[in-house]
């Protein structure tokens, strides 16, 4: 039987310094059905687990108990290099996801490969240097005039704009944006935040993006969730999310 669901996340327990005096349920018994194409936003205090799920879905931590289904598959297992071909990350840091003396085609070119079956040939560089323009004039103008430029060379919002592009070249199942524009100037954050989500909707990603930010969360995506100690505390979907107010969630955090 086919899932609807790309993702399907039961009773997931994330459990540290188990059976010490310092264990700490991180996340517990949670359960998310992610569907393809939606676009959700994860708000919550600090330490409320969010990186933690975002680990979790990347495979970068291993779930205590609990299952993930990718597509009716188990994948509660899988490693995240394997699960790296089809799903892409980008960092609060803007020195993650690139690099940093390779140029920005030679980081596009690698990214261009991420998911391919190995010994399938990818044309060269220089060839696809105009489809690599194209990607960075739609999130970033000032870098496609940049693409001879070591990426350390770069400023934190270019080389964030950059990560991006790179994650979402060859499109991935699910995007996940830990806080990718919270290290930069009120202005590029906006600029990115703004390309984000056209290029998620143009694109048709489907994503979960951690934010601090409520006017964002209220803004982007069709879904926001609420995690709190480690649980779901609400998950607002199509309408009822649209209807949600900036005094309504403030007041879930008073
Ligand atoms: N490896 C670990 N060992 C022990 N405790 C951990 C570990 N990783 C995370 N924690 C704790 O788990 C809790 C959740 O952390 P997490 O980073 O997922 O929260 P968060 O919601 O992303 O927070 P923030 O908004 O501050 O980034 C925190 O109390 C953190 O200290």
């Amino acid at each position: 039987m086919t899932s609807q669901n790309l993702l399907e996340l039961t009773d997931l327990e994330v459990v540290v310094g188990r059976g010490t005096s310092e264990e700490n349920k991180i996340l517990g018994k949670l359960s998310l059905k992610i569907k393809p194409g939606d676009f959700i936003c994860l708000l919550g205090g600090n330490g409320a687990g969010k990186s933690t799920l975002l680990n979790v879905l990347a495979g970068a931590i291993q779930p205590t108990s609990g299952k993930i289904l990718h597509a009716g598959k188990d994948i509660s297992k899988e490693s995240e290099v394997k699960r790296s071909s089809y799903i892409a990350r980008v960092f609060q840091d803007p020195k993650l996801g690139t690099a940093p003396r390779m140029t920005v085609a030679e980081n596009l070119l690698l990214a261009a490969k991420r998911g391919q079956k190995r010994g399938l040939k990818l044309r060269r560089l220089k060839e696809n240097i105009p489809a690599f323009k194209e990607a960075l004039e739609k999130v970033n103008p000032d870098l496609a005039g940049k693409l001879d430029l070591p990426v350390d060379q770069l400023s934190g919002g270019q080389r964030q704009a950059l990560s991006f592009v790179m994650a979402t070249y060859n499109k991935p199942e699910l995007l996940l944006l830990d806080e990718h524009t919270a290290a930069l100037d009120p202005r590029s954050s906006r600029k990115l935040m703004e390309a984000t989500d056209e290029q998620i909707r143009a694109k048709k990603i489907t994503a979960v993006m951690i934010t601090h930010h409520m006017e964002d969360a209220l803004k982007y995506g069709n879904r926001l969730l609420v995690l709190d100690h480690g649980q779901i505390s609400h998950d607002y979907q199509g309408q009822a999310k649209q209807d949600l107010t900036l005094q309504d969630l403030a007041a879930l955090f008073d």
